[in-house]
């Protein structure tokens, strides 16, 4: 399948990153453009849409927690995954000098990943924080803002008419982002190429139980790709079962793994048995297969 027909929904309005990436994930897909996350997930429990993007991690900032909440509060299952060079543009309305712009808006990861390259380009500017980086485009063309710049990218000023007045502007120029592309159905998970398996797990008491949940994985030969705890102490998390009935449950700590394994190898499926002995609590996010896709760091979005 590569994605005729399929409906995409992502957070953003046309040029942002997350319609980049719907369209590499599935080439001939409808991306349909959503205000919020929330929107994007109902979009696809509702049958409107057959699939959502989210942005998981960045290889600046790591994980995006609050949307890793959001796969805990939905049902819907990690199909895949797409990783893409970010590559942002400093962008304002055309005839705007540099000198003029006093506020630069964008989503907050854009901001922080320009953060040096803002203040090295000798920008006295309030940065603002927006709900993507093509919708901040396309707000200052909407207002007619001349004072104001937005970070965003190269398809996003075309777009919106907006001239470039710094092209990659990242602080880093391997500036990568992590999304995931969700569906209402599992996968099933294959052998013939290489598969990564997402989890999330809990556990309220017992010694060394990290170590013995990364024993399981490492006595297997399983390679982890990724491993980060968040802190969820006073703060329950509403969770859903199969039958979509949400609790809130507390938990010190939640844990986060994926590992690059299918879940239809024997050796993933003991390890999890083994993990599921320690953990009050375990899901698996999605078993699906691994962007293999090479990147230039240099290249474009
Ligand atoms: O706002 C966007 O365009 C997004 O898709 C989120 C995002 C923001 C910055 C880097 C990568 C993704």
């Amino acid at each position: 399948m590569h994605g005729s027909q399929l409906r995409v929904a992502y957070q953003g309005v046309p040029g942002a990153y997350s319609e980049a990436a719907a369209g590499k994930a599935y080439p001939k897909c409808e991306a349909i453009p959503c205000d919020q996350f929330e929107v994007a997930f109902q979009a696809v429990e509702l049958w409107i849409a057959d699939r959502a993007v989210l942005p998981v991690e960045n290889s600046l900032g790591g994980s995006i927690h609050r949307n890793y909440d959001l796969l805990l509060r939905h049902r819907l299952h990690i199909v895949g995954e797409v990783q893409l060079p970010v590559h942002h543009c400093l962008m304002a309305l055309p005839g705007v000098r540099k000198e003029y712009i006093t506020r630069v808006i964008s989503h907050p990861q854009a901001l922080a990943q320009c953060e040096h390259t803002l203040t090295k380009l000798g920008l006295q500017a309030a940065r603002e924080a927006v709900d993507d980086t093509a919708g901040a485009a396309e707000y200052i063309a909407a207002n007619n803002l001349r004072d104001t710049a937005a970070i965003a990218s190269a398809r996003a000023a075309e777009l919106y008419g907006m001239q470039i007045l710094a092209d990659g502007i990242q602080d880093d120029c391997g500036n990568v982002t992590r999304f995931v592309m969700l569906a209402r159905e599992p996968i099933i998970p294959r052998t013939d190429r290489p598969f990564k398996t997402s989890i999330v797990f809990a556990h309220d008491k017992g010694t060394s139980v990290l170590f013995k949940v990364l024993s399981a994985f490492a006595f297997r030969n399983i390679n982890l790709t990724k491993i980060e705890s968040r802190p969820h102490r006073n703060r329950p998390i509403r969770l859903v079962d199969d039958a979509n009935v949400g609790t809130a449950k507390h938990f010190e700590y939640l844990f986060y793994v994926d590992f690059e394994a299918s879940m239809a190898e024997v050796r993933a499926q003991n390890a999890l048995a083994e993990v599921q002995e320690f953990a009050s609590f375990l899901r698996v996010l999605g078993s699906y297969p691994m962007d293999m896709t090479p990147w230039s760091p240099s290249g474009g979005d």
